[in-house]
């Protein structure tokens, strides 16, 4: 396949190593200091651009790949109050788009089982659960997406569970603090120099805590989930997440 790569950062960088392992081509690779290149006409070379920027031009890129009619994979994270927007546009201009707040497998296998466990504790409400991101100290958004991706999950099983609320670096979580309400669950973001991602779920009852941890240990994780999707979309038109991509029906 022809990648495109737009944001060419930590992330964009492996991508590129693991895109040309599987023999992929980089056609195209765009920074903040080359962001006049991103043209229609150079998108149009791309099967599929991979997308790994910053909140703040990702809806920028989007638009442009729509307008190429090149299908999309975005791995940044922090602008998904845009999602039903952009879900509808990509519908209604034919175009592919595949979003993911984590491409890694293994932390696909956590999200699937998250769901499953929170299903389970909806029997057991003297557990009171709440979540923790650790990301490194250059993230630019809180609560990271996956976090708001495991938040989303628990919300969905536990009939008690409504909304999220993010703490950004509190050192000790009080997790009977009054402030947050019974049906508040609470995500706790913690930034410590250079950790790749680090998301624990915790149900704590007075006897006993359960904790179900996934930390990635670098990138490579990441970018190999990420080219995998972009293999994924060859051929398929429409809005698509990691939930269709990873199909884990039959657990
Ligand atoms: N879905 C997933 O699996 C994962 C998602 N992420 C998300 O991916 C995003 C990027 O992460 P990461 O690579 O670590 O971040 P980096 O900060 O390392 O990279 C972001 C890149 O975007 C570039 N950029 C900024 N402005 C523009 C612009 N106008 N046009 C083109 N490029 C631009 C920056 O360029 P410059 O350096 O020149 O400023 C930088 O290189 C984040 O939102 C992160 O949360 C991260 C890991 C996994
Ligand atoms: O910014 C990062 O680094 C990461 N961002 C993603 C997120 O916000 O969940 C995925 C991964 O945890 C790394």
């Amino acid at each position: 396949m022809k990648i495109a790569i737009l944001g060419y950062g930590k992330m964009g960088r492996i991508i590129e190593k693991v895109a040309e392992n599987r023999n992929h081509e980089i056609i195209l690779k765009i920074g903040s200091s080359n962001q006049n290149e991103l043209t229609t006409e150079a998108l149009k070379k791309a099967d599929v651009v991979i997308e790994f920027s910053t909140p703040d031009v990702v809806l920028h890129h989007i638009h442009e790949c729509f307008k190429a009619k090149v299908p999309i994979i975005v791995g940044t994270t922090g602008w998904y109050e845009h999602l039903q927007a952009i879900e509808k546009q990509c519908k209604e201009t034919g175009n592919t788009l595949l979003y993911a707040s984590n491409f890694s497998i293994g932390v696909n296998v956590f999200f699937h089982a998250n769901r499953l466990l929170a299903k389970l504790m909806n029997n057991y409400p003297n557990y009171k659960v709440h979540t923790e991101e650790i990301h490194h100290t250059r993230k630019m958004d809180s609560p990271s997406g996956t976090a708001i991706t495991i938040a989303e999950g628990i919300i969905e099983g536990l009939n008690n569970k409504q909304e999220w609320v993010n703490t950004l670096n509190v050192e000790q979580i009080d997790v009977s603090d009054k402030t947050i309400q019974n049906n508040q669950l609470l995500i706790a973001s913690k930034r410590i120099e250079d950790v790749p991602g680090t998301h624990t779920i915790q149900y704590a009852s007075e006897v006993d805590c359960i904790e179900f941890k996934h930390t990635a240990l670098n990138r490579d994780g990441f970018a190999l989930g990420t080219v995998l999707a972009a293999e994924w979309v060859q051929g398929k038109k429409g809005f698509y997440s990691e939930k269709d991509m990873f199909n884990f029906d039959m657990a």
